[in-house]
């Protein structure tokens, strides 16, 4: 019987306490939004399967607690992740200041890792301190994609969450494709040897 998908990948939503990482996740799932700020406490997740690169991706998103004191159990919530999104609020100077502490995190708890960087509530040009000029350099500067989004009026979510997720599946393919070819080079290696040996008794 088919599993209904062809991969299925974990990834994970960090960043500062009321950034939106939870109106990100809603809005990505459901379609919905909902003006208020309920903390997240410890962590909760919703699964979605797309397709892309004509596979079948089923994503398992799991929305982490900003604030520090719900905090307490962090490498576990990395135990299998295969991409992080880390967001910061573009009205808020000081989140996008920590996106350099989120990076760490990462480091610390699984090395390297697909990241992509997320600046939200980019839907009031009065309220924005964070310029994207300068969060497209920080971002080049770690090798990683920005996004600019904002949950509430359902801009560039989609696609963020779609990119992250190519990202993996490439990755994925290119390790498998390694591991793949790895596997072939020493299977002939061991043929060889053994013809060889072979020689040797004859
Ligand atoms: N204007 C605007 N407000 C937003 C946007 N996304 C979230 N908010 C608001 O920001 C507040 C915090 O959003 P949450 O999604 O709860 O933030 P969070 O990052 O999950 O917060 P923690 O669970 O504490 O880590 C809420 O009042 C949201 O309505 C957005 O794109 N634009």
């Amino acid at each position: 019987m088919s599993r209904g998908f062809d991969h299925l990948f974990k990834l994970l939503i960090i960043g500062d306490s009321g950034v939106g990482k939870t109106s990100l996740l809603l809005r990505f799932s459901d379609d919905a939004f909902n003006g208020c700020h309920i903390t997240t406490i410890g962590v909760d997740f919703k699964i979605r399967t797309l397709v892309i690169d004509e596979k079948r991706v089923k994503v398992q998103i799991w929305d982490t607690a900003g604030q520090e004191r719900f905090r307490t159990i962090t490498s576990t919530y990395y135990r299998g992740t295969h991409g992080v999104i880390v967001v910061y609020d573009v009205t808020d100077g000081g989140s996008f200041k920590n996106v350099r502490r989120w990076l760490d995190e990462i480091q610390n708890n699984c090395g390297v890792l697909n990241v992509i960087l997320v600046g939200n509530k980019n839907d009031d040009p009065e309220k924005k301190v964070v310029a994207t000029d300068d969060a497209r350099r920080f971002a080049e500067s770690c090798d990683i994609e920005l996004f600019e989004t904002s949950a509430k009026d359902n801009i560039g979510v989609n696609e963020m969450f779609h990119s992250i997720t190519r990202q993996v599946l490439r990755d994925k393919i290119q390790t498998d494709k390694q591991e793949d070819e790895q596997k072939k080079a020493t299977i002939k290696l061991i043929k060889s040897n053994k013809s060889k040996k072979r020689k040797c008794c004859r």
